[in-house]
């Protein structure tokens, strides 16, 4: 699914308009058709008690108006709070026309803001995509009222005073504070962002038939995975597969007291359908490896403590390092030798990008295509640290283009970025997921499907990230998010890709 701008959405709307060959009224129409349907489907009219409904001057307010009518015809108690402004706009006005006389309407005064209740159901459709310059005057009171007052804020298209597509110009002016935000036909760049989750709360996307072939054709660098996209589904294996078509993965992982990270990402790369795996680790972590993962092969390096040799890469179809692995002077020097001489796709995760972050020079050695799955901290010592989360986005596709790799940035919507500057955030996963480990998890599937002869890197990585939150998802189902821990995800990735698989 992608991502448009505020500007690509107007532009969509009357795309729309122009295929359909219907008017913007109607087009409305549709947009409160389908906020009213979420509302019925979410508060039932005995329980909503009276639903306060802010309506700023442009469509968002047109699109508040037409949903007070709605609920009105359909048993709510409604009322409504217009901001006053010398221009509405066309479809404002009529929406204004239509909204029954039973409707009580007041105009926002600045010494006389509304009485919200605590839990009072309060509709904000102030400002949506038009939104021009932080909220100042009258607007902002209002927005500072309604945040104060504890209400459940339904907000339309966007909260108001929050811009769909880039950071606030001005960080001190208010923004609604939202318990749901309600957008139209593609989710928003906004809605994926930590700095922004206060104000969006819990978010969904209404359907309202926008024109599919404008966006087919919209040019954008961000993208939302969803568990449907046939563009991240797993091939079927085919009868005749055997194991080199799904390859023969090395991982380099583990040091004294961090084994738990080798065997769970060595778990994951097996779970993740991995034809062979082998497993490169220090002479400590050999009994219990060989014991937790009879399925893997084993290599021990002569230092019992950490890595400090790279075994010969001939069989391998492509090799992980990271998990676990302790920054050793001399697992540096064993990274460095991976990065001039693996002829095959690498995957790079926890200290072996630490190390990268403190020998930066490395970085010029990485192969095209290698796949890092950093979280933000880990980002940060890669490149620097940002001022904000689009800024952490710049940065994020500046360092995938200039070093032609894949970047996982983890994180609620983990980002991944692609060679050529595409940003594919991800749909799956919940708060569980933040345990120790379930990186070490990611690392292992990644691996195994950067393995697997019939993927692409792309592919392959966001398949891996789709599938890792999916588990995460099946995982808590069963233990809560607080009881989820990193061998749940484990177990849980072949139903996740099997529910994946076409
Ligand atoms: N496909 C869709 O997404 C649809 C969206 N709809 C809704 O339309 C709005 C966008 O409407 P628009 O009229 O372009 O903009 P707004 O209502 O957000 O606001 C414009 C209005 O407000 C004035 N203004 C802008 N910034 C400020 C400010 N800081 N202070 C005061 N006034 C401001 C501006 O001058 C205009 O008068 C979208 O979000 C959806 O809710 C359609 O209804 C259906 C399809
Ligand atoms: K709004």
């Amino acid at each position: 699914m992608k991502i448009l701008t505020a500007a690509q959405t107007h532009q969509l709307d009357q795309a729309t308009m122009q295929a359909q060959n219907i008017t913007s009224t109607e087009l409305m129409e549709r947009a409160a058709g389908a906020l009213a349907e979420w509302f019925y489907g979410e508060f039932h009219s005995n329980e909503a008690g009276e639903i306060l409904v802010l309506c700023g001057p442009g469509n968002n307010g047109g699109d508040g108006l037409a949903l007070a009518r709605l609920l009105h015809a359909a048993g709510y108690a409604v009322r409504v709070a217009l901001l006053p402004t010398e221009k509405q706009s066309a479809d404002w006005q009529h929406n204004r026309q239509h909204l029954p006389a039973a409707v009580p309407v007041a105009e926002l005064a600045a010494g006389a803001l509304p009485a919200i209740a605590p839990g009072a159901l309060v509709i904000d459709a102030l400002f949506g995509t038009g939104l021009a310059r932080p909220l100042a005057g009258l607007a902002a009171a209002v927005v500072a009222h309604l945040n104060q007052a504890r209400a459940h804020v339904v907000a339309v298209d966007l909260p108001s005073g929050l811009l769909a597509d880039g950071p606030q110009p001005d960080p001190g002016a208010p923004v609604v504070r939202a318990s749901y935000t309600l957008g139209f036909g593609l989710p928003k760049l906004a809605f994926l962002l930590p700095q922004n989750a206060d104000y969006v709360g819990e978010w969904h996307v209404l359907d309202i038939g926008l024109d599919q072939d404008f966006i087919d054709q919209a040019a954008t660098p961000w993208h939302f995975t969803q568990l449907a996209d046939a563009n991240v589904a797993l091939p079927r294996r085919g009868r005749f597969g055997y194991k080199n078509t799904f390859g023969h993965a090395l991982l380099l992982a583990g040091s004294r007291g961090k084994m738990g990270a080798a065997v769970l990402s060595a778990g994951a790369c097996l779970r993740g359908g991995v034809g062979l795996l082998t497993a490169h680790i220090p002479g400590v972590g050999y009994d219990v490896f060989q014991t937790t993962r009879p399925e893997a092969m084993c290599l021990t390096d002569a230092q019992a403590d950490f890595v400090s040799e790279l075994p010969d890469l001939g069989p391998y179809q492509a090799v992980g390092i990271g998990p676990g692995l302790g920054q050793a002077d001399a697992t540096r020097a064993v990274l460095e030798e991976l990065l001039r001489t693996a002829k095959v796709p690498l995957v790079i995760d926890a200290d072996a990008l630490n190390l990268l972050g403190a020998h930066r020079e490395l970085l010029e050695l990485l192969p095209e295509n290698t796949v890092l799955t950093p979280h933000i901290g880990e980002f940060t010592r890669l490149t620097e640290k940002a001022h904000d989360d689009y800024h952490r986005l710049d940065l994020l596709r500046a360092f995938i283009q200039k070093h032609r790799c894949v970047v996982v940035l983890k994180g609620a919507y983990t980002a991944v970025g692609a060679p050529d500057g595409q940003v594919y955030f991800n749909s799956t996963g919940n708060p569980g997921m933040g345990t120790g480990g379930s990186g070490d998890v990611l690392t292992g599937l990644v691996l195994a499907l950067r393995a697997d002869q019939r993927l692409g890197p792309l592919h392959a990585t966001r398949l891996a990230v789709l599938a890792h939150g999916h588990a995460g998802d099946l995982a808590a189902a069963e233990t809560g998010e607080a009881g989820l821990i990193a061998g749940d995800l484990v177990a849980h990735i072949g139903p996740a890709l099997q529910a994946l698989t076409v």
